[in-house]
């Protein structure tokens, strides 16, 4: 097994890419967020939010109808497709080409959810993140993978990597399975935990940033709109990889000492992004 390299700042300062002044949002890069199903739309509103405050210049999520007064209320900001379903995702319809999208977040397990991210993986080429029941529909499908372009990136955490490699038996086995699932798809494996942990063929990364404060609901989501965020700002995905777990971690470090570990929320990490982003240029 290679050395582990630490996630720290100097491993981001040699991958961050400062702003531009002269840049607009169509330079910014469009993502495009797909997921969600009834009762799970606060999945896609975490996940569109921290799109947007991770720097990229236009968002839009593809939803269930029934996501779509609540997705424009909550964040104005994003733009919204609809599915012609209203409870779950059933064929996914785009009328324009994004440069980097995140699938998964409260998507759901429906049958007709099943079938669709079939037909869209198949003729997709465009970079992609995938999360959440995005990940447990692609462990049920295993001969799907072939279809992912190369480097897509899975963020699962424990139980859902479980289910993708199968059970391990010690940590070392844990990641000599990973490693080997990666090899094999040609795929980028977020491993969440405490710590996270990058898989890229051989190469292991470990963040240093993060506290138990991010053990709350929809802070994976958050995370799929930040990495999604930044590949769709021309990152290679494995510099998105590292840079979104980084900053992510940041967010509840920088907060702590305001929020205390039992108020941080999801939102929160959306909240201090800024700061995060900021604490770079120091
Ligand atoms: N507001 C919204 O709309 C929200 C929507 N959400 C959406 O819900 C969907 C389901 O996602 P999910 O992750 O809750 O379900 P699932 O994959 O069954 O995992 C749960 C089980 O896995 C385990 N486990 C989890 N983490 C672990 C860890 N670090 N380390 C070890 N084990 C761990 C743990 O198992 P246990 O330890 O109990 O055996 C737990 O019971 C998904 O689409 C997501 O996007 C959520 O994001 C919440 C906010
Ligand atoms: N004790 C902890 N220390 C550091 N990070 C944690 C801890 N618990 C959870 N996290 C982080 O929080 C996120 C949880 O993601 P996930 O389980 O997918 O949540 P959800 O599906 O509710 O959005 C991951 O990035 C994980 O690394
Ligand atoms: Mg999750």
């Amino acid at each position: 097994m290679k050395a582990v390299i630490p996630i720290d700042k100097t491993e981001i300062l040699k991958r961050y890419k400062p702003i531009n002044a002269h840049t607009h949002k169509g330079i910014q890069g469009h993502a495009l967020i797909i997921g969600g199903s009834y009762g799970k739309i606060g999945a896609m509103t975490l996940a569109s939010m921290a799109c947007l405050k991770t720097g990229c210049g236009l968002v839009t999520v593809f939803l269930p109808r029934c996501g779509y007064r609540v997705l424009q209320i909550a964040n104005p900001e994003v733009m919204v497709l609809t599915d012609i379903a209203v409870k779950y995702i059933s064929k996914i319809i785009l009328n324009f080409v994004p440069q980097a999208i995140g699938l998964g977040p409260g998507i759901g397990q429906d049958i007709e959810t099943h079938t669709a991210i079939h037909r869209f993986i198949k003729t997709n080429t465009v970079p992609l993140v995938i999360d959440a029941d995005g990940l447990n529909i692609m462990a049920q499908n295993k001969d799907w993978l072939t279809f992912l372009p190369k480097k897509t990136i899975f963020t699962p955490h424990q139980k859902e990597l479980e289910r993708l490699i199968g059970n391990w038996d010690s940590e070392a086995d844990k990641f000599k399975k990973t490693i080997a699932f990666s090899k094999q798809n040609n795929l980028i494996l977020v491993m969440k935990g405490a710590p996270t942990y990058i898989i890229d063929g051989d190469a292991i990364y470990k963040n240093t940033t993060g506290n138990a404060a991010l053990a709350t609901a929809g802070t994976g989501d958050v995370l799929t709109g930040m990495i999604t965020s930044l590949m769709a700002q021309s990152y290679e995905p494995i510099d998105a990889a590292i840079l979104g777990v980084y900053l992510h971690g940041l967010t509840a470090d920088i907060a702590l000492p305001e929020t205390g570990y039992q108020s941080f929320i999801a939102s929160d990490v959306i909240k201090y992004i800024g700061k995060a982003y900021l604490s770079l240029e120091k």
